[in-house]
């Protein structure tokens, strides 16, 4: 629990945390959050459990024993750690390495460049740090860029930053390999689960949601004291995740945090609540943290895929048996509950039980 400051908590956010490390202020007590459960840094001790998935295996030329190995090993991770790396993903490697690129000749531009397209306090999309939390709740050491990629309709490109002038182009590019790779991969975790390949794909519907979220990490003094993102499980339905060459994602596991290792073209695939619900609780959503460091910053872009808000998402019938009874409820707009229940510092799966 964060200690409390004198300095109210939209002031703080009002500011970005790279111009306080820009002029040297030492972070505020609000920012102060971490607890001190054991951590696994050894980034072996989490390979040696969250397997990579190799995509190319599971198409094509691979034979079918090849592939219904990959597609055990894939259920096992999602069953027992609600995530794993997706190597050999199809995206191309020179997609990957320019949203890298854009995103942080984003982040290093001056602020005044940044701040034209700042979010308020209350606002999602845009510039800027997540709206401001109840009282009490510690903040995060990062900054943001939040916009909507899709369905088309959702982009606001008065939101989109002008600089650098490619941004826009490999956004759309990238937005429409995620669009791929989302269909891929709940194809996947179906077939790994003995259930019709498409049964996923409907529940979140043609109008799913994708939410690009770029976060900065500035280096921070005291990445003892200090998270750039407190634990959390993500409202969506999976999310993919790209990191730079900067480690700091952990995932807790048996009480245990354990520290995702950085793997060049690798994409992190983190199940989240609304497919814990669709799985019946066979796969779980995760939960999470990044942590600071003193040396470097650290970039990571984070794609949500969440079911159109409007459709009623629930438990496949085929996972609903006598050995595992029906877990969760059909449930609407869970985003908007998991946010509320985020704001002061909760999960929200728990309204979705039985
Ligand atoms: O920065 C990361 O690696 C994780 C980001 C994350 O968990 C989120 O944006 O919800
Ligand atoms: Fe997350």
């Amino acid at each position: 629990m964060a200690r409390v400051s004198a300095v109210p908590v939209e002031v703080l956010l009002s500011k970005r945390v790279q111009e306080m490390v820009l002029n040297g202020e030492e972070p505020p007590p609000p920012y102060v959050s971490r607890d001190d459960e054991p951590a696994q840094h050894d980034p072996d001790a989490f390979c040696s459990h969250v397997p990579l998935i190799d995509f190319g295996l599971l198409s094509s030329p691979s034979t079918d024993e090849q592939k219904q190995q990959e597609l055990e090993k894939l259920g096992s991770a999602l069953s027992a750690w609600g995530c794993f790396q997706a190597i050999n993903h199809g995206i191309p490697s020179s997609v990957l390495d320019e949203i890298r690129q854009v995103a942080r000749e984003f982040f290093e531009q001056p602020m005044e460049q940044k701040c034209k397209i700042s979010k308020g306090l209350k606002e999602f999309e845009g510039y800027g740090a997540d709206p401001v939390p109840e009282q009490g709740q510690s903040l995060d050491w990062s900054d943001r860029l939040f916009l909507d990629v899709y369905p088309p309709e959702r982009k606001k490109f008065k939101l989109w930053p002008e600089n650098p002038p490619s941004f826009r182009g490999v956004l759309e590019e990238y937005t429409v390999e995620m669009r791929k790779l989302t269909e891929r991969i709940s194809r996947v975790m179906a077939k790994s689960l003995n259930l019709e390949e498409n049964c996923f794909l409907n529940q979140f519907g043609e109008g799913a949601l994708l939410q690009a979220r770029f976060n900065y990490y500035s280096p921070c003094q005291r990445p003892d004291l200090i998270l750039g993102l407190k634990p959390h499980a993500d409202g969506s339905g999976y999310t993919l995740i790209l990191q730079d060459d900067v480690e700091g994602l952990q995932i807790h596991h048996h009480g245990n945090w354990f520290t995702v290792p950085t793997i060049p073209h690798a994409l992190v695939v983190l199940m989240a609540d609304q497919m814990e619900i669709m799985t019946n609780g066979v796969f779980r959503s995760p939960v999470h943290r990044v942590l600071t460091n003193s040396e470097r910053e650290r970039i990571s872009i984070a794609m949500f895929y969440t079911p159109e808000p409007d459709k009623e998402i629930g438990p496949e019938d085929g996972l609903v048996n006598e050995k595992q009874p029906k877990l969760y409820k059909k449930m609407k707009g869970y985003a908007d509950t998991h946010w509320e229940y985020y704001q002061r510092g909760m999960r929200a799966i728990h309204i979705a039980k039985v």
